[in-house]
């Protein structure tokens, strides 16, 4: 099987060239923005601007895939609040470029849209866990532009006949994650404070969102295991199924280490509207392709941890 993952150069794209490589032997390629630095030994690497459709049909002809991941995404909340029109771009021109780039192709490959569970957004709390005919009613903008990708893959697997599955993935989390986002950033700031390059002052956003936390490990088994087995047209839910309020994941990360510290709420970590829980139901999935998460919690944060604390951090 040849795979072709579009924006493969952020945090999750490698883990996916790992498993679809190694583990399960595909050929695999990766277009990547001409910023970024991606050196892979498992995987072809081009660079395509997604807002571009001709680069993304040249890379298209090129590798002739039989599955497409589209992973290229502007994918934190928080800078979508500060770029909003970036984020517009790159997830829904980007994503409508590459569809229409599939749509003209003379075979048809199968496409997995990765959406977020952000796209629920005000949830009612009846409606936990939620399924994924749930009303969307996103709270961000990021969230407004993964309902949309959604909506767009619906409509080309409808209108077009393309094989094109969606998913919802939560919240993900493991080793080399930036540090945007809240268990790495908390994770780095520990290994600061442990060196010493910090004061013993954890600054923190809003602690009483509940969120559902799955290793980037497993959820990239579940994408690929999607392509195998799951429906064109349709959406999954990937998460856990449990959501944790992030104070509880802040106390776990804390206890990890033997530093005593304090704990400041940073007003510039706090949103316009920050949802106060997202947890999905993950049975379809899970009917669908017998996928669970295996990683527990404690040890993606316990390796998260490390992989901080083997970083060159800058000195104070
Ligand atoms: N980043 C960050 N978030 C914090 C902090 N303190 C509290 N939070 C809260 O922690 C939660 C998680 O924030 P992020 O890790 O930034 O992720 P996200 O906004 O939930 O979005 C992530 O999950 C989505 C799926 O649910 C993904 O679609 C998206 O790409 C991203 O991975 C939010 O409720 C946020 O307000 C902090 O210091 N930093």
């Amino acid at each position: 099987m040849k795979a072709l993952i579009i924006g493969g150069g952020g945090f999750v794209g490698p883990y996916l060239v790992n498993h679809l490589h190694d583990d399960l032997g595909y050929e695999v390629a990766v277009t990547k923005t001409a910023k970024e630095q991606l050196a892979l030994s498992n995987a072809v690497v081009y660079d395509c601007d997604i807002l571009n459709k001709s680069e993304i049909t040249d890379v298209l002809e090129t590798v002739r895939p039989d599955y497409i991941f589209h992973l290229a995404a502007q994918s934190s909340v928080s800078v979508s609040w500060k770029n909003p029109a970036l984020t517009i771009d790159v997830n829904i021109k980007g994503a409508v470029n590459m569809l229409d780039a599939v749509r003209e192709l003379d075979y048809k490959p199968r496409v997995l849209l990765i959406g977020s569970g952000e796209e629920y957004g005000h949830i009612r709390q009846e409606e936990c866990p939620i399924i994924e005919d749930t009303v969307l009613r996103p709270g961000n903008i990021y969230a407004a532009t993964k309902s949309c990708q959604n909506m767009l893959g619906s409509i080309y697997a409808a209108a077009y006949h393309m094989d094109v599955m969606m998913v919802r993935a939560f919240n993900h989390i493991g080793p080399n994650q930036t540090p945007l986002f809240v268990v790495a950033d908390f994770c780095k700031q520990v290994a600061e404070i442990e060196k010493g390059i910090k004061d013993p002052v954890m600054y923190v956003g809003n602690l009483s969102a509940k969120r559902d936390f799955t290793d980037v490990r497993d959820v990239v088994r579940a994408y690929a295991l999607l392509v195998q087995k799951g429906k064109a047209g349709e959406t999954y839910n990937i998460g856990t199924g449990h959501a944790l309020a992030i104070q509880e994941i802040l106390d776990r990360i804390i206890s990890l280490s033997d530093k005593k510290i304090e704990v400041r709420v940073d007003a510039q970590r706090l949103r316009p509207v920050d949802v106060p829980i997202i947890e999905p139901d993950i049975s379809k999935v899970h009917d669908c392709t017998g996928w669970k998460p295996q990683i527990p919690l404690e040890q993606t944060l316990r390796e998260t941890l490390e992989y901080w604390r083997a970083q060159d951090l800058c000195q104070k």
